[in-house]
């Protein structure tokens, strides 16, 4: 098993009687986008601002990149690229003159600065607009300037609350190709919140549910929808020409197939809830059978469900 890269025990923090955070144990692996999940006030940005040193918790540890957050602040910095929800920029300065203002107080050598201003611009995209003073970029915009101030530092982690809040689908859809790019060809590991399960889903390749405080579960997709719906999270919904009888000798079989959970019949349409991806299998089956399939369709539990569901029985 890969060491983590970010590893909180038992991390816990109070505003007076409140836990915000509640006994938080998580590890997140290098390389991987890892999702935090849950409405506002779940305690997501406490968390982060604890990762980061700047709020001490009551009580358990975050260890980051090596480094105890609490004790070792500084060192966590350097390692950890931070975009806040909301990110301010000197509005008469041009994208490239915030970015070089921004390097310099991170102690980027002047001989290196330019160079790697203009790397960072063009990775997010912000090449043909580094001139342009920030006060006439988009939402959008800012965000990658945002992106490109977190990068510039050449990070190992970079953390990304709520990210896309605010931004049209567009600018949504290329901020997170842009996020899954860095992290697939630099080996970047990022931390992401949001409240927006689909923006989440898009992107994330493991995600932790929040609700008041604690991490009700993490894992990836599949995992998450197995450990909610019992062993059953795939449904294979094969159509035929005829319509299937009703109990007869087909649905009996294909009810005892290992990984088959469940069967259902509506006149030409059989919906088969599986343990497992058994799609292929099933039409295999079923073709044999002397079945003359019309369509067939996977319905996957997706992040929706899954969510609603951890929202249903958390109220
Ligand atoms: N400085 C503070 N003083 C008192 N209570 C706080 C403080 N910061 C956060 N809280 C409370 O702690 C809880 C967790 O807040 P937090 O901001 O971490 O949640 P969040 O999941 O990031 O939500 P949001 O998306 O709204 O920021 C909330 O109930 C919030 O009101």
């Amino acid at each position: 098993m890969k060491d983590p890269i970010i590893q909180l025990k038992g991390l816990t923090k109070l505003y007076g009687a409140q836990k915000a955070v509640d006994h938080l144990d998580l590890d997140i692996y290098k390389g991987e986008i890892f999702g935090l999940l849950g409405p506002n006030g779940a305690g997501k940005t406490t968390t982060i601002l604890m990762m980061l040193g700047l709020t001490e918790p009551a009580g358990g540890s975050a260890l980051v990149c090596g480094y105890n957050a609490t004790r070792n602040p500084l060192e966590v910095k350097r390692k950890v690229g931070y975009m806040p929800d909301s990110v301010g920029f000197y509005d008469h300065m041009s994208a490239a003159e915030n970015l070089q203002y921004i390097g310099r107080l991170n102690g980027i050598p002047e001989a290196q600065l330019k160079g790697r201003v203009a790397e960072t611009l063009e990775i997010v995209g912000l090449t043909s607009d580094s001139h342009k003073p920030t006060a006439a970029f988009s939402r959008g915009m800012k965000q990658r300037l945002g992106l490109a101030d977190v990068l510039l530092k050449q990070p190992e982690v970079i953390i990304l609350d709520e990210p896309t809040l605010g931004i049209d689908p567009a600018g949504v859809k290329e901020f997170l190709t842009l996020i899954k790019q860095l992290s697939r060809q630099q080996g970047l590991t990022v931390l992401l919140s949001s409240h927006h399960l689909h923006h989440v889903q898009q992107v994330c390749d493991r995600v932790g549910i929040f609700v008041e405080g604690k991490l009700l579960a993490a894992g990836n997709l599949e995992k998450l929808a197995a450990q909610l719906f019992g062993k059953a999270g795939y449904i294979t919904a094969v159509t035929l020409e005829e319509p299937v009888a009703k109990p007869e000798p087909l649905t009996d079989i294909v009810k005892n197939l290992d990984g088959v959970e469940q069967i259902d019949v509506h006149e030409h349409e059989i919906d088969i809830t599986c343990s497992r991806d058994m799609t292929p299998d099933l039409v295999r089956y079923l073709v044999k059978e002397g079945c003359n399939i019309t369509r067939v369709n996977q319905k996957n539990y997706g992040l929706e469900d899954i969510y609603q569901k951890y929202f249903e029985s958390a109220n």
